[in-house]
């Protein structure tokens, strides 16, 4: 189980996190849901050790991983794909896969496999990665943390600004990492899409939890009043 304990996190003076408690299962597909500025990609950042917490605040296991960078949480299989998908621009895609590859851990996602699942990228390994529409950088950015085989990806609005079409993409392909068993948190502005693609959701507001629960059961009522704070 990954999770955080009493999370707090801050930008300099300003606090973006208040006492979070926070958990996700292996296996397990919880969404983050909540207004711009709530705080939820400051949550995931925390959990990969790109924004400073206290050691004990994050735990795998037990066993305290927070303050470590991102590279040592690849290792332990905590991989993020963040928001705005930061590929290498001067990288073509497929160096962009290996590079993370090499930093990851050894598993059934290799570039490879992820060209055998998506046709269409194979045919745009050797193009810089941001030569690429929205839809089809996504898919690197998400290929780019699959192939460091983790247990838990954190995916940032994975879906944000992208065509139907390219949605569905994304979507289908995080449906193979799901079935096969990795762990998924979604950071999904479409609160109907997080919640049908969960089993779990949390709603955060101004760096706190709000509302936490079983995502089928969800009253969207009192999930978009703890979404807007009314
Ligand atoms: N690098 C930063 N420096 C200072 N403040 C920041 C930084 N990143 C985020 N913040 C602030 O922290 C708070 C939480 O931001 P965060 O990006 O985590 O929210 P979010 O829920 O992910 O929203 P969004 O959907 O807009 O990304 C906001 O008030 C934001 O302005």
């Amino acid at each position: 189980m990954l999770r955080t304990e009493h999370l707090n996190a801050n930008y300099g003076m300003f606090q973006a996190l208040f006492g979070i408690n926070f958990a996700i299962e292996r296996g397990e597909v919880v969404s983050l849901i909540g207004a711009n500025g709530a705080g939820k990609s400051t949550l995931l950042r925390a959990i990969v050790g790109s924004v400073p917490v206290a050691a004990p605040s994050v735990l795998l296991d037990g066993k305290p991983v927070g303050g470590s960078a991102e590279i040592d949480q690849l290792s332990r299989g905590i991989a993020l794909v963040p928001e705005g998908r930061r590929l290498f621009p001067s990288l073509t895609v497929e160096e962009n896969l290996l590079l993370a590859a090499r930093n990851g851990r050894r598993g059934t996602w290799t570039p490879d496999r992820l060209y055998r699942e998506l046709p269409a990228l194979q045919r745009l390994r050797a193009r810089p990665a941001t030569a690429l529409s929205g839809g089809q950088q996504q898919l690197v950015a998400v290929g780019r943390a699959l192939v460091t085989n983790p247990d838990f990806l954190l995916c940032d609005e994975i879906s944000l600004g992208l065509s139907p079409v390219a949605v569905e993409t994304v979507y289908e392909l995080l449906g193979t990492v799901i079935e096969e068993g990795m762990a998924v948190v979604l950071v999904e502005q479409n609160v109907r899409r997080a919640l049908s693609k969960s089993s779990r959701y949390y709603c955060m507001l101004k760096g706190n939890v709000v509302l936490e629960g079983i995502s089928k059961t969800a009253d969207y009522a009192r999930v978009s009043a703890a979404y807007f704070g009314d």
